[in-house]
């Protein structure tokens, strides 16, 4: 049954776009506003070519045609046309503090009292982007991974003002549009996604700099090892599986992973040497000219896995 709710996506980028395919498959009205006109335009024609691609290797997420989702998705010409009915607005703009909040100041001037507005930020506190607005109870994050139709996990993550009643209507927002939201019950450096998934991104530039491995065998270490598990398992039920359970699990490794822990040194920034060295070993793989195709072939991959973990 189609939704009766407006989702507004204010920015139409690479994950404006990406949220538009996730709502009009999802059978929700979605209007989508760019501050740039021929981004605007460009970005329609993008969404319709990728749902027709997805289509065209049954891999298009819902149950409609990507003929039938694009007339959900209505373009806007003003920020104030984007969200004057918008039940939930998905702002996806240029990672910049102030230009967010710029629009969110904007935003709610237009938007319904009822709307919730979230954020796609990666990194920047709800609590920053909302102090002082009038509808500041009700903005969250709401930060996908890249490309959120492809790749379902939201994180959710509230002031501490947030209306909790937001938190949990955004959950079922984004959850009845097929995503997988998870919720922080406080703000914190790196929120969830950024926090694992960067600390992994320091292990590795410690272990390059330290010349144990190379670029090419560290980053199998995800598609044809620990990725695959975690394509289906959490890190923790892992852990579970790998003994009978947890405790039992912690009783024959937590001693080891405790003395690791202290070993694994101070932060390390990325640059340098070993950025240098990680940029030329990737570039020997993946040619900038290549970034494109590579990034096609991903998205393929994706799509297809998200095939398999859809299957009943
Ligand atoms: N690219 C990624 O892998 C991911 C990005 N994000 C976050 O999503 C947000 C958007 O990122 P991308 O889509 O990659 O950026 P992008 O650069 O592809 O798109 C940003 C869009 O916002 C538009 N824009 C700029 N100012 C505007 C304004 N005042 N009003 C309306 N539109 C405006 C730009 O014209 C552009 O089309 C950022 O906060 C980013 O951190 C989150 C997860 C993954
Ligand atoms: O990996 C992803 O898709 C996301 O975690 C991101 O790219 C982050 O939002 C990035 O923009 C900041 O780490």
């Amino acid at each position: 049954m189609a939704d009766k709710r407006t989702v507004s996506i204010i920015g139409c980028g690479l994950v404006g776009q990406s949220w538009a395919v996730v709502f009009s498959t999802a059978k929700v009205k979605v209007r989508i506003y760019d501050n740039l006109p021929e981004k605007l335009e460009m970005g329609i024609e993008s969404i319709r070519n990728k749902m027709l691609e997805l289509e065209g290797k049954e891999c298009l997420r819902g149950e409609i045609s990507a003929q039938e989702a694009m007339k959900y998705i209505e373009p806007a010409t003003t920020l104030e046309q984007c969200v004057k009915d918008s039940s939930y607005v998905q702002e996806c703009v240029f990672e910049d503090f102030e230009l967010k909040r710029k629009v969110f100041e904007e935003v709610e001037k237009y938007a319904p009292d009822t709307a919730i507005l979230a954020s796609s930020t990666g990194n920047i506190f709800a609590s920053r982007l909302s102090d002082g607005l009038r509808m500041r109870d009700r903005l969250i994050v709401a930060h996908p991974l890249n490309p959120p139709h492809l790749v379902p996990l939201v994180e959710i993550i509230p002031a501490p003002w947030t209306n909790p009643d937001v938190v949990s209507e955004a959950r079922s927002i984004l959850q009845a549009a097929g995503q997988q939201p998870i919720v922080a019950k406080k703000e914190t450096a790196g929120f969830i996604i950024c926090r694992i998934q960067h600390t992994i991104t320091a292990e590795c530039f410690k272990l390059i700099k330290d010349d144990i491995i190379s670029v090419a065998d560290l980053d199998k270490l995800m598609p044809y090892g620990l990725g695959l598990r975690y394509a289906f398992l959490g890190a923790l039920e892992t852990s579970y599986l790998n003994a009978n359970g947890m405790k039992h699990f912690c009783e024959m490794y937590a001693e080891p992973l405790y003395e690791l822990q202290k070993q694994s040194g101070p932060p390390i920034k990325f640059e340098g040497e070993t950025l240098d060295k990680i940029q030329d070993e990737l570039e020997k793989q993946i040619p900038l000219c290549d970034i494109e195709k590579r990034r096609q072939w991903r998205d393929d991959r994706l799509a297809e896995l998200s095939k398999l973990k859809n299957k009943k």
